[in-house]
């Protein structure tokens, strides 16, 4: 069988991860890859540890043990727990969103992806309020800004939206402009913590559009935290699942979805097969910790 995409080219490497909050151990001696260009989805009940996860990649908390490797396509690497999170987001190229919507609620649809690429234009104003007002390279780097808000703004069906404050759209076209914000900056992996949540049927069908649509005409590769498992299966190519802070299954969806191990944790059981199935669980996670 030939080694899946994740294997021969990964753009992660979450290798030997562990997380300590005193004496609980979020993540234990974690380890999976993320493959370049694909949607990777990190599921998992309840308190698994997948914020964490996220956390350790985007630079929030510092892992205690192990290392998370970030690999440009043009063959740089970035070992992201040595890195000031400042430095992952700008340098490393990794952007995420949050389970909490968090825009910039009274500034404008257009403000907000305009905001998000601050950085490449105080760069071109060589950081000076004269390079603001008069310098040719800040013009064109504003222009460029300009262009690439309205791209997404386009993609995201917002543009007749730009003047408005982002706080009034609703909710599912803020979760889209969360996911454009982050698309402005250009990452190499977008990190997105539970994108679906609290969206209706018909939102939910419009962010796997754009995630798929990300995927295909952008490239870029996508890690999300997710509990909706209609989106799970339904866009990712690659899914990892946790269980109290170990990897219990690591596949394609069809592959988790057929893992017994998974069913239990996940799905639930009869209340008379409770026990025999945390005795399962017991060994897998006794092998998992070995
Ligand atoms: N900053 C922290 N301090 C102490 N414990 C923490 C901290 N962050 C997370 N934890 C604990 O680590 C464990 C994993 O939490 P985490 O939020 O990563 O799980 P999760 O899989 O994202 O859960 P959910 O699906 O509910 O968001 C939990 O027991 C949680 O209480």
């Amino acid at each position: 069988m030939p080694a899946p995409s994740w294997e021969k080219d990964p753009v992660l490497s979450v290798e030997h991860v562990t997380m300590r909050f005193g004496g609980l151990v979020a993540v234990n001696d974690l380890s999976f890859a993320a493959g370049r260009g694909d949607i990777t989805a990190l599921i998992g009940p309840n308190g698994a540890g997948k914020t964490t996860v996220f956390n350790c990649i985007t630079g929030f908390y510092k892992p205690t043990q192990g290392m998370l490797r970030l690999q440009h396509g043009d063959g740089s690497t970035h070992l992201l727990e040595r890195m000031a999170d400042f430095k992952i987001s700008a340098t490393a190229k990794v952007a995420r969103t949050f389970q909490n919507i968090r825009l910039f609620s009274g500034m404008t649809v257009l403000e907000n992806l305009l905001v998000a690429q601050h950085n490449p234009l105080m760069i071109a104003s060589g950081m000076t309020v004269l390079g603001l007002i008069g310098f040719p390279a800040y013009k064109k780097a504003e222009k460029r800004s300009i262009e690439k808000a309205k791209y997404w703004l386009d993609k995201i069906n917002l543009t007749d939206r730009a003047d408005d404050p982002a706080g009034d759209l609703p909710y599912g076209a803020q979760r889209r402009l969360e996911i454009a914000r982050a698309m402005c900056t250009s990452p190499e992996l977008l990190c997105l913590d539970e994108p679906a949540a609290g969206l209706n049927p018909r939102e939910s069908g419009e962010l796997n559009q754009l995630l798929l649509d990300i995927r295909k005409t952008e490239g870029t590769s996508l890690l999300l935290i997710e509990h909706d498992m209609s989106v799970v299966m339904e866009i990712s190519d690659h899914v990892v699942v946790l269980e109290y802070g170990i990897k219990i299954s690591d596949g394609t969806p069809a592959e988790v979805k057929a893992d017994p191990r998974v069913i239990a944790a996940y799905l639930g059981v009869d209340d008379d097969e409770v026990a025999e199935v945390e005795e399962a669980l017991d060994v897998v996670v006794e092998e998992a910790r070995q």
